[in-house]
């Protein structure tokens, strides 16, 4: 059977990913696209947020980040796919993985020569990554995270262009361009991009990748095999200073959630969530949820990076489903009771 191209999806927190990846689903394009989605934190909001359609086969994996302990899903993850894929239960010629804001995506690229079950099925098309234009200069300063996902990208595509002048734009594509040379750069706002700048690339270069990590190719899989702590609430932590290979996840990044059974005061929210981005906003990276609010038949969708927040109507309240919310906010060093205790203030 035919090698399924692969891309892999990436960018710092917040980036427009998802925004992208629904874009490609929603194209008539005429490919038939599977999905794997990791998120970092417990729970998955992005699969609230992402274009559902019968056609499409998304696997979730939100334990923990693709690049470290949840390697070993990956592997089973796509293993599954091409299982069912060759059984005639499952009928895809693409397939997307879009990685949690924070990945390394060297680990993520490295599974598809290292597993031989793996590299039978599919082949990496490219890796993508997704450039905040707003936030990116502050994202490439603080977090080698950001400048990682640039480094290896085969293809940049700056995202939020519109909340940012010219000027910017370009002093951001110049810096670009230094951290990564090989690597085409185009706007993509609101993920409006062609589908062929994103798809079917062949823009995998392996040399460009052993250039900047010579190492890319070495078995490693025995040193960080002990390396399976639960990275929920804090990625990449422990194993950080035993492989070269993973994120060195900034250790004061935390993800945190906050659940409720009952629905929230549309007015109180409002006022809470606005003065909570105006004190910590500088330091809440990506926040999102899905909220039950008083006297709403459907689900509001809320999310942000740093001050700028929005909502947007979600699905409605299915009849059998149990009515809550559920927020996860990722933030160096927020205060989390801080949060809760607030939040807790809004209910009804
Ligand atoms: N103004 C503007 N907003 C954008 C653009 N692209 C995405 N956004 C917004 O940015 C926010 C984050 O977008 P997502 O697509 O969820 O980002 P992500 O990279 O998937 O986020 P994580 O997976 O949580 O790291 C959302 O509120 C989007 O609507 C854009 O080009 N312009």
């Amino acid at each position: 059977m035919k090698l399924v191209p692969a891309t892999i999806l990436t960018g710092f927190l917040g980036a427009g990913k998802t925004t992208l990846l629904n874009r490609i689903l929603r194209e008539p394009h005429g490919h038939r696209i599977a999905v794997i989605e990791n998120e970092f934190g417990e729970e998955n909001i992005d699969n609230e947020i992402l274009v559902q359609d019968s056609k499409e086969q998304i696997v979730e994996m939100s334990n923990g980040c693709i690049c470290c302990t949840v390697r070993g899903d990956l592997i089973v993850a796509l293993g599954t796919l091409a299982q069912k894929r060759d059984a005639g239960e499952l009928d895809f010629d693409h397939l997307v993985i879009e990685t949690t804001g924070l990945a390394n995506p060297g680990p993520v690229a490295q599974t598809f020569f290292m597993d031989d079950e793996v590299a039978a099925h599919f082949l990496l098309d490219a890796i993508i990554t997704v450039v905040d234009a707003r936030h990116a200069m502050h994202q490439l300063d603080e977090h080698e995270e950001a400048q990682r996902q640039v480094g290896f990208a085969d293809k940049l595509l700056l995202s939020k262009t519109d909340l940012v002048g010219a000027e910017e734009v370009a002093a951001l594509t110049a810096r670009l361009k230094r951290i990564n040379p090989r690597a085409p750069v185009s706007t993509a706002d609101f993920g409006r991009v062609p589908i062929a700048e994103v798809l079917d690339l062949r823009g995998f270069n392996l040399n460009d990748k052993l250039e900047i990590d010579p190492d890319f190719l070495t078995d490693e899989e025995h040193e960080h095999a002990h390396a399976d702590h639960d990275c929920d609430d804090h990625c990449g932590h422990e194993h950080a200073h035993h492989d070269h290979h993973h994120a060195h996840h900034s250790d004061d990044i935390a993800a945190f959630v906050f659940r409720s059974e009952r629905p929230f005061n549309t007015a109180r929210l409002d006022e809470f969530l606005g003065g909570l981005v105006q004190v910590f906003g500088p330091r809440m990276l990506r926040y999102k949820g899905v909220l039950w609010m008083e006297d709403a038949d459907r689900k509001v969708l809320f999310q942000g990076v740093h001050q700028m927040m929005g909502t947007d109507i979600g699905a409605k309240w299915d009849d059998a489903e149990p009515r809550g919310s559920k927020m996860v906010f990722i933030g160096k060093n927020l205060p989390k009771d801080v949060f809760v205790q607030g939040l807790e203030q809004c209910l009804v």
